[in-house]
């Protein structure tokens, strides 16, 4: 399995609309370390929480799962007994390249991944549940009801951890932490052309909320423990808590 270094946007190109294909699939884990800050913490604390939050008979979701990184955090964390982790993504090329990343380990958690659509899946018995980094990708229109889903999937007790890139309400600090972050993918080895040419391609795709958004929509769907656990400039995760 070869994991490249990513170069997509390195020449100048007619820009499309940005697709998890087969180009990105193999190049991802190199995209979302140069392109998501704490990124690692993330995925490493939806391991601890997954653990802190485990019960017993359970079912543990990763919606919009591309290589399986929670997946592989969760599954490291997860003892309680008759646990099933539930992986979807619609990409088929993630989800091959995620197959053979799982494969590669072994542990009693079993792991089921399908190819699927989120906005259509069903979610039952959830302990758990990660939205890391996909919510962004589904039209904003069709945000409510893939929360509500969520929502009334889990179990008492239950968690959501919803991480996304957001959009600052204040015009001045929403370009301020822009700015923090295309300094990020800079230091990170991006070019000026790769920051600018991979901002359109997202722009169509990706409509991003703010976390006043986020959390009114958790509100409506019913969750009243709500924690903005970690953000660093425009990249933000939230547990949600279902009593
Ligand atoms: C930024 S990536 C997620 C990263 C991943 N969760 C991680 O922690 O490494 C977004 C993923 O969501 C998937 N996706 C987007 N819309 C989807 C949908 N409607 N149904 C299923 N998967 C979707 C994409 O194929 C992509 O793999
Ligand atoms: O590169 C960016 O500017 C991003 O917004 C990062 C981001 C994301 O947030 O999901 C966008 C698309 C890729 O999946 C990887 C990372």
């Amino acid at each position: 399995m070869s994991s490249g270094k990513d170069a997509i946007y390195s020449v100048p190109q007619q820009v499309e609309d940005f697709r998890f294909d087969k180009s990105v699939a193999e190049v991802f884990p190199d995209m979302i370390q140069r392109s998501v800050p704490g990124y690692n913490t993330i995925i490493d604390t939806i391991g601890q929480l997954a653990g802190r939050y485990q019960q017993p008979d359970s079912h543990y979701y990763d919606l919009g799962c591309s290589l399986g990184a929670a997946t592989l955090s969760m599954r490291r964390f997860i003892s309680a007994p008759n646990s099933k982790i539930i992986a979807i993504d619609n990409s088929e090329a993630m989800l091959e390249r995620c197959r053979s990343h799982l494969n590669a380990f072994t542990f009693d958690t079993p792991v089921e991944l399908k190819l699927g659509d989120i906005r259509h899946s069903e979610i039952t018995n959830a302990a758990v549940v990660v939205m890391n980094f996909t919510l962004q990708f589904i039209q904003p229109d069709e945000r409510d009801a893939v929360i509500q889903a969520i929502y009334n999937g889990l179990k008492p007790g239950g968690i959501l951890i919803l991480s996304e890139k957001m959009r600052h309400e204040q015009k001045e600090c929403d370009e301020l932490v822009i700015d923090l972050h295309h300094e990020f993918k800079r230091r990170n080895g991006y070019s000026e052309l790769e920051i600018s040419q991979k901002r359109t391609a997202i722009e169509n795709v990706m409509k991003i909320n703010s976390f006043g958004q986020h959390q009114a929509r958790l509100k409506q769907a019913g969750f009243n423990n709500i924690v903005h656990w970690f953000q660093c400039f425009n990249f933000g995760s939230i547990v949600a808590i279902k009593d």
